[in-house]
């Protein structure tokens, strides 16, 4: 088949028709997108673009003529509901030029008929570069990063810059080797542009892997530090930086690629960015990206968002207020005054429930301000998007009038001062301008209101009573012409007609008549005329719809280029409501769930009392099973040291040390990100660093069985865990045989004792381990509480001091519904083990080995006598069994086991 690389070759060449000259020169240009080619209502693709949209689509792949005697592939798409489309692409990994006619075919025409209409690319659709709101969800940001390294820095020279240009943030951040994939991952970008160079290097291979797709290279001049400053301030039409802060050349590049890479999809289109502000490298908390994932917070495991921290936080109402809280949740704080700030906005929504309650109210009603205006700035919008801008100041405005009484903590006056900077002038403009029904498109017209626009009120009216006038004109014609069934009807080749049945004819056509009708068409079954009066009345109307339609649209262009002049103090404001959303929202949530203030300061404490798991003590509630049993975690250091505790915690499978393990990160995460907490009380010394080595998953793709990827996570904690640090390792060692895993465990809990000395917690299988509590000063027992009651193990899910004698692996196995043969017979093994255990010391270590059962699998008890059901399963040879016969079998195994 004919590809779009071999189409650009001279023969090719040679054989295009005009227009499939022009398609491969465009296609030549954007070889790394499938290329939308417009032909009238359609989106067509051709080739194997055609190919692969078809597959993607799931739509009908057919063929349109032929090149160098082939058939040529094609698709299309109507334009109308190209979005949806587009969506799916993008979600595939597609990237999209989207090429439109950029004259009139008329036009063409004029230059001759064979000549074909200019199209041009109006835009690259790239899934970090969306603004169409059927592509973007509400509360999820959609970041475009780029990713520099300026060289002779050496590994501190990383910066990251990522921009939305749905909303126009736009951030700036150092980074190094060290920390890079963890920086990457809080911010969540949905595409990722870096150098070619960079692309290539070795050294960031594993970072690149892990992220996939999303990582792009470009062409290495976007990321030139030489000349960033000046396409920075080229973008900003500004003479210097000077007035944006100071930043270093890795953050200059990474910007100044980001820029590029936006001017290279929007091309002559430029959206409303703010300016760049920077973070202060370090200033949140590091979590790595396994702990990040396995803690689920904005995302569960398998990718969903209904089970995630983020879901179970979530009381916004405003897209905007959901995707700041997705930011703070990903990015907690380490300044202990910025947490405060918001923990105080927080507390005080709480006091002022009627306040908040209210606040929320009006805030339901606010359109996502910032999303329209980059529509309307990159020329995408329409009248419904300015629709939204009004109706989005005027909400806020009456937020702010909500508040006017009140004493607001600082971070909320400093909203509502925000909110105070949007410029009445042009709420009363929109307002005078924008009528209250609204179409979508600006070419309908109808969106101006009446009484704003002098002349265009009179051309509105020109029309309309031109349309009264032709009533009143067929009235008197079907009265002079006595033909009761005369019609003034509209078509588009005709334009205004007068039809009469081909019976009535005759009256029109008398010589009488024949002054005034003039014949147009004769049909089978009616004939049509038009008069001298009917054109002019005709023109006058199209004069007159045409001129308010273009009258309208200046109004358009003004409106928007009002609105787009004033896109700072909008972005801004809209942050403001955001910010007000969020705090509204956690103050929601805390007295719905019963959430407590955080003491956050800069100690190593870590207290805290009748803490509860936010997602798992919902999701309790829903399913209306027992209450989440509240525990509380203490790991700040005692006898006046310098150092947190170390918790190592027992207790039987299904105990719920895993849940506990969780919540207590959560709550940390919770504190750090100005939230309040699923505690009775707590008391946070603020961690700098947060790792988990919990859950265990294969990572084959990149050849790493279950045990490496367990032991890799556990080398990045020893080796990176400081003494700020909270670090939670959930049965470390317990994927490989159990004295190997056993002693690495011990050594692990050594090494986070002396060396990392850090606040962990620690949960294991291995109860000999609690034994070292008698060694290390800072580590403590803890275990999960149950009951046994007739052999059967109750989870009291309580934590309290002290170390459990065993695992009840036993007891949950035959919960989980293994056969009873098999568990009657792992009760043998363990009593058998458990008597050589006593008998032989030289045992001791394996009071829990599972894998041991190997040993004994081969030593079995000698006066075990075979069962009914083991005689009949010895008897049987499975291959000469139909399928019939084999589950017939089944029942009779059945049978004897229940006699
Ligand atoms: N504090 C609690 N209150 C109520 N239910 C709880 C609590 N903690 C855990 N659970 C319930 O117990 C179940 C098991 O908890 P979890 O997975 O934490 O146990 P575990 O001790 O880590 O088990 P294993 O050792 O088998 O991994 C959870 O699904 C949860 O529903």
């Amino acid at each position: 088949m004919l590809t779009t690389a071999t189409l650009a070759s001279p023969e090719s060449r040679a054989a295009a028709t005009p227009m499939m000259e022009q398609f491969i020169e465009i296609k030549a240009a954007n070889q790394d997108c499938l290329l939308f080619y417009r032909m009238g209502d359609f989106y067509e693709l051709f080739f194997d673009d055609a190919v692969q949209a078809a597959k993607t689509l799931g739509i009908t792949l057919t063929k349109r003529g032929q090149h160098l005697g082939k058939d040529i592939p094609m698709c299309g798409v109507p334009v109308h509901t190209a979005d949806d489309y587009l969506q799916k692409l993008i979600a595939h990994g597609h990237r999209v030029a989207v090429c439109e006619q950029t004259e009139d075919p008329a036009e063409a025409r004029k230059r001759g008929s064979k000549s074909v209409v200019r199209r041009d690319v109006v835009r690259l659709v790239t899934p970090g570069t969306l603004t169409e709101e059927k592509l973007l969800s509400p509360s999820e940001s959609n970041f475009l990063m780029a990713l520099a390294r300026v060289k002779g820095m050496g590994d501190e020279g990383y910066a990251l810059a990522w921009l939305d240009i749905s909303t126009g943030a736009f951030r700036l951040v150092e980074s190094a080797g060290g920390r890079l994939l963890a920086d990457i991952m809080r911010i969540d970008p949905k595409e990722i542009i870096v150098s070619d160079q960079l692309f290539h290097d070795d050294a960031l291979r594993p970072v690149f892997d892990t992220l996939g797709r999303i990582v792009t290279p470009q062409p290495a001049v976007l990321f030139d530090s030489g000349s960033a400053e000046g396409r920075i301030t080229r973008f900003y039409g500004v003479s210097t930086l000077d007035g944006f802060g100071a930043f270093s050349r890795a953050e200059l590049a990474a910007a100044a690629a980001a820029i590029a890479y936006i001017e290279k999809t929007q091309l002559s289109e430029r959206p409303p960015l703010a300016r760049p502000e920077r973070e202060t490298s370090g200033s949140t908390l590091f979590i790595d990206p396994a702990t990040r994932g396995n803690l689920e917070l904005l995302r569960t495991l398998s990718g969903q968002r209904d089970g995630s921290l983020l879901k179970a936080l979530d009381r916004t109402v405003t897209g905007g207020g959901s995707r700041l809280l997705a930011e703070r949740l990903m990015s907690p704080l380490l300044d202990t005054d910025a947490i405060n700030r918001r923990l105080e906005s927080v507390g005080w929504m709480l006091a002022e429930s009627d306040l908040s309650d209210g606040a929320r109210e009006a805030l339901k009603s606010l359109p996502d301000m910032p999303r329209a205006l980059s529509r309307l700035a990159l020329n995408r919008g329409g009248p419904r998007d300015m629709g939204s801008i009004r109706q989005a100041m005027e909400s806020a405005s009456m937020l702010r009038r909500l508040f006017s009484d009140s004493a607001a903590p600082e971070e909320i006056a400093e909203a509502l001062a925000a909110i105070g900077e949007l410029p009445p002038k042009l709420c009363a403009l929109l307002d005078a301008a924008l009528g209250d029904e609204l179409p979508l498109l600006r070419r309908d017209g109808g969106f101006v209101r009446a009484g704003y626009h002098e002349e265009l009120d009179e051309m509105r009216a020109l029309r309309d009573q031109s349309r009264k006038v032709i009533a009143g004109l067929q009235q008197k014609y079907a009265e002079d012409t006595s033909v009761k069934s005369l019609k003034i009807k509209h078509n588009n080749v005709l334009g205004y007609f007068i039809e009469v049945t081909a019976g009535n004819a005759g009256a029109l056509t008398d010589d009488a008549a024949k002054a005034t009708f003039i014949h147009r068409q004769t049909m089978a079954n009616a004939m049509r005329f038009t008069t001298t009066e009917l054109a002019d009345l005709e023109s006058r109307i199209a004069n007159a719809a045409d001129r308010a339609l273009t009258i309208e649209n200046e109004i358009y262009d003004r409106l928007s280029a009002a609105i787009v002049e004033a896109s700072d103090l909008i972005i801004a404001a809209a942050h403001a409501t955001s910010v007000i959303d969020v705090s509204a929202a956690l103050a929601a949530l805390a007295e719905e769930q019963g959430y407590c203030r955080p003491v956050v300061d800069d100690s190593v404490t870590f207290s805290i009392t009748a803490g509860r798991h936010p997602v798992v003590e919902q999701a309790l509630r829903r399913q209306a099973a027992d209450p989440f049993v509240a525990n509380d975690c203490d790991l700040s250091p005692s006898d006046g040291r310098d150092d947190g505790a170390i918790w190592l915690l027992t207790g039987p499978n299904m105990g719920g040390k895993s849940t506990f393990l969780r919540q207590n990160a959560l709550i940390a995460i919770m504190a750090q990100m100005g939230s309040f907490v699923p505690a009775g009380g707590a008391h946070i010394g603020v961690v700098d660093r947060l790792f988990s080595r919990v859950g265990a998953s294969d990572d084959l793709a990149r050849g790493r069985s279950t045990f490496m990827v367990e032991m890799v996570e556990t080398a990045a904690i020893l080796n990176q865990a400081g003494p700020r640090s909270l670090v939670i390792l959930d049965e470390i060692g317990r994927g490989t045989a159990t004295f190997d895993g056993l002693s690495i465990a011990w050594a692990a809990i050594e090494h986070l004792h002396e060396v990392n000395r850090c606040r962990s917690l620690f949960a294991t299988h291995f109860h000999e381990l609690t034994a070292l509590s008698e060694k290390l000063v800072r580590l403590f027992n803890a275990t999960m509480r149950v009951k046994e009651w007739e052999g059967d193990v109750i989870f009291l899910h309580e934590v309290g001091p002290g170390a459990a004698d065993r695992s009840y692996g036993i007891q949950v196995a035959r919960l989980a519904g293994l056969p009873a043969s098999v568990v009657e017979r792992a009760r043998q093994v363990l009593s058998q083990l458990e008597e050589g255990e006593r008998t032989n010391p030289a045992h001791k270590l394996i009071d829990d080995l599972p894998l041991f059962a190997a040993e004994i699998r081969q030593k079995p008890a000698q006066n075990a006598e075979p069962s009914a059901v083991e005689e009949a399963l010895a008897h049987v040879n499975p291959d000469n069994m139909t399928p019939r016969e084999a589950l017939e079998f089944i029942y009779a195994l059945r049978a004897k086991l229940e006699s």
